[in-house]
């Protein structure tokens, strides 16, 4: 039975976030699972209607005696513009209209499972609805809000949409498959086939109807190596969850929208729907370190967590979990916890070969080698009288992070690197002295590599350049101290400091 049926009506007008939470709650429990187009639906309506140009009261309290408009922290539980039922009604039943008018199942009434024809007519009903022409890369685009009132997605939302049609047509085999900057389907007997359902980038044709396996063979970071995230329905929520946008320009937040998600994120993160979300973890950890909930983990550990989870469940090539944490480190003046996180970003680029459907990846390695690294090395110069530059393990982390970049480019098609690129690494690299420069040994890789062109993540090259880890001191206090790898980890290759 489809979730509205069950919805319980007394919750509405929706008009705050308990009444949400439990509107997300009531689709949880029980035996059915969470209805995605009355989810995306409520969220949807929530976040469009905050975020339209229209001030929201709640934001700026007009207090008596100064007759001034003050910028206040709302309470955690704010008030919304009240979601009525009977749109929300309205709205899904439209979803329902169009997905079932749109496509005869007569074909496949004997398929136990969707088949690619079927993925591909889904993916053409909700692609052929859209708008002509738009913004795609327009904010509060990714929901069936969005869809229904103003038919514009997003990529991610078309593919949400995809999969949320599917439901409705009584597929549970239909599932998201999410990289860290694509979404595509899964589908068939185990998940085993996959298929393009929306575009992604600008300026590619779209691939949709294909497998995605050329993309993964390529090596492209687009593809994660095979190891998106598999989402089943509770993914999937959290998914939508995780999408909601709380900007209301390019430089301010709604509150409002803002709390929700951070309550919904823990919401789902104790239902454990986030554990193997690595990108949700992280966008919890960025809420908490704007507004800390109490009682619950730091962001800090959050973020630990997310960089945990990709090397759990995506044998680590996930690279979004260490610029979460980097960027977290940086806004905090941890500058060498910063190189540090950064740098096992760059071992995770290593593994990729770059394409031009990088793009993002590639801006976001830009900005941390030729802004947040220039940045934090002229703030170090002039801070605890530079003790950061006469660091070996700083000189290390900052070798291993443009060694990366290095493995990135090698073997690709498209060079990564440029005269761009050069002059603020050269900039850096001088900052150190040759005496520290000394302490820091590269290390030849001996560690068994899976044989050549096997269907395994690449191996990586023979230096690896991997941090010292803070670990026992076997100085005899004459030679210079090898710092080892923590007990029961074994001795790593690559860029070692020796202090
Ligand atoms: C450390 C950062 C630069 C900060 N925000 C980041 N992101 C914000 C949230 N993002 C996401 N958050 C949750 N789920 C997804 S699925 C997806 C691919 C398109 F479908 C992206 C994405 C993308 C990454 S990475």
């Amino acid at each position: 039975m489809a979730g509205i049926q069950s919805l319980d009506k007394r919750l509405f007008p929706l008009k705050d976030i308990p009444s949400i939470i439990e509107v997300f709650k009531s689709q949880m429990e029980g035996l059915k699972e969470p209805d995605l187009a009355l989810l995306s639906i409520v969220v949807g309506a929530v976040e469009n209607t905050m975020t339209c140009i229209r001030p929201s009261l709640s934001t700026a309290i007009t207090s008596q005696k100064t007759n001034e408009t003050d910028l206040v922290i709302t309470n955690q539980n704010p008030n919304f513009f009240p979601i009525e039922f009977n749109i929300v009604e309205a709205l899904y039943e439209r979803f329902v209209a169009i997905v079932r008018g749109s496509v005869d199942l007569t074909p496949y009434v004997n398929n136990k499972y969707a088949v690619r024809e079927l993925v591909k007519k889904v993916s053409d009903v909700i692609w052929n609805s859209l708008t002509r022409s738009y913004y795609k890369d327009r904010a509060h685009l990714q929901s069936l809000y969005s869809y229904l009132t103003g038919n514009k997605l997003d990529c991610f939302g078309v593919a949400f949409a995809v999969v949320a049609a599917f439901q409705v047509l009584g597929y549970n085999d239909v599932h998201l498959a999410l990289s860290e900057d694509h979404a595509w389907v899964v589908f068939g007997e185990h998940g085993a086939e996959t298929a393009e359902v929306t575009w992604h980038g600008k300026g590619n044709e779209d691939k949709r109807g294909q497998p995605i396996g050329a993309g993964v063979a390529s090596k492209s970071w687009l593809y994660v190596n095979g190891c998106p995230v598999i989402c089943n329905r509770y993914t999937e929520v959290a998914a939508l969850v995780s999408s909601i946008n709380p900007s209301l320009s390019a430089t301010s937040e709604s509150v409002e929208v803002s709390l929700l998600q951070q309550q919904l994120l823990w919401l789902m993160y104790d239902n454990g729907y986030i554990l193997r979300y690595p990108m949700a973890i992280g966008n919890l950890g960025d809420l908490e370190e704007i507004n800390p909930t109490s009682g619950r983990s730091p962001c800090s550990i959050l973020f630990q967590e997310g960089i945990i989870s990709s090397r759990k469940y995506y044998h680590n090539m996930h690279v979004y979990p260490y610029t979460y944490q980097g960027g977290y480190f940086y806004r905090h003046y941890m500058y060498k916890e910063a190189f540090e996180s950064w740098a096992n970003a760059s071992d995770v680029i290593r593994q990729y070969n770059y394409s031009r459907d990088d793009e993002e990846i590639y801006k976001e390695f830009m900005e941390i080698a030729n802004e947040l690294i220039p940045h934090a090395m002229k703030v170090a110069s002039s801070t605890n009288n530079g003790t950061l530059l006469r660091d070996p393990e700083c000189f290390a982390h900052l070798l291993r992070f443009y060694d990366g970049l290095c493995g990135w480019e090698e073997g690709s098609q498209t060079p990564v690197l440029h005269i761009g690129w050069a002059k603020p690494l050269v900039n850096t690299i001088s900052k150190f002295d040759a005496e520290v420069r000394s302490q820091v040994a590269i290390l030849p890789d001996l560690s068994e590599k899976p044989p050549p062109n096997s269907n395994t993540a690449s191996e990586a090259n023979n230096n690896d350049i991997i941090p010292t880890k803070p670990a026992r001191n076997l100085s005899d206090g004459n030679s210079p101290t090898v710092v080892e790898p923590p007990v029961g980890e074994a001795p790593h290759p690559g860029i070692v400091a020796l202090t």
